[in-house]
């Protein structure tokens, strides 16, 4: 679990981030929204230590990461999985070569055992027959796995995506999507996504943390968004007529 408290940070006189709390659990696909600009990204780069916050704690397992010690701090780092927006591969290196990375940075494990390692995340990707093809030569849905399958490589216990989907045409978005909730669900991970794609806030959205102005606006699942009366909440995501026919049929849809 990532429990994020009080949390405050300011660029020059602006306030980025502005007294931000939410908890984060295990097994749980959770999800930070919000507009352009309110703050998701620097919340998301205070919760993997890459900023300093000014006040607040960010707790893994409860314990602060702000306080840590740098080898503390590394340990809790190599525990985290990364998914980067655009998948961020290696061109010049093969799929098998991209997803072992990890394993040749941060373990001491024979090449036989990396193998077998790499062969295991690329099968539950569903990714096979890639294994000698460059990252120039798959689409991008499969650059998405290879991506996934190397931030799984290491079995973390957090796994941070940012705009999973972007790039992505909406039915491998949605595959990809159902992917990561599984893997987390399956391995117990506690998931952080970054996102603007509604579809993903209501297929895959167990906990969601709606951002604005560097404030969090609203917090809960995508069952609970249907009903929220937050004002903000539904102008942001219902902003069309379209999703709010479609909200009110699955409104209905619940009630019956
Ligand atoms: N390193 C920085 N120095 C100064 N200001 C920054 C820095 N990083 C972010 N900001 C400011 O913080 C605010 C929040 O930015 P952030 O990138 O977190 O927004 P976001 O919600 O992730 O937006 P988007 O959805 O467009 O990625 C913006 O006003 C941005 O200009």
């Amino acid at each position: 679990m990532i429990e994020v408290k009080n949390v405050e940070k300011s660029f020059g006189d602006k306030k980025v981030l502005q007294d931000v709390s939410f908890k984060m659990e295990a097994g749980k696909t959770n999800l930070i929204i919000g507009t352009s600009g309110s703050g998701k990204t620097v919340l998301m780069k205070c919760m993997i230590g890459l900023f300093q916050p000014d006040a607040g704690q960010i707790l893994y397992e409860g314990q602060d990461i702000i306080q840590m010690e740098e080898k503390e701090k590394k340990e809790v780092r190599q525990q985290i999985g990364m998914l980067f927006q655009g998948s961020a591969l290696f061109d010049s290196k093969t799929v098998q070569d991209n997803v072992m990375f990890p394993l040749d940075m941060f373990t001491t494990q024979r090449y036989r055992e990396k193998i077998r390692r790499v062969q295991e995340v690329l099968d539950r990707v569903n990714l096979k027959d890639s294994n000698k093809k460059f990252p120039s030569e798959i689409s991008g849905g499969m650059k998405k796995r290879v991506a996934l399958a190397r931030a799984l490589v290491l079995n973390p216990k957090y796994l941070f995506c940012d705009e999973p989907n972007s790039g992505l045409d909406p039915q491998t978005s949605m595959v990809i999507d159902q992917l990561i909730s599984e893997l987390t669900k399956e391995y117990n991970i506690t998931t952080v996504i970054n996102t603007h794609d509604m579809n993903t806030v209501m297929e895959s959205g167990d906990h969601i943390v709606y951002m604005h102005q560097g404030k969090k606006q609203w917090e809960g699942s995508n069952k609970d968004i249907i009903f929220s009366k937050d004002e903000l909440l539904n102008n942001f995501i219902f902003a069309s007529e379209f999703l709010r026919d479609a909200k009110a049929k699955r409104m209905e849809e619940t009630e019956k």
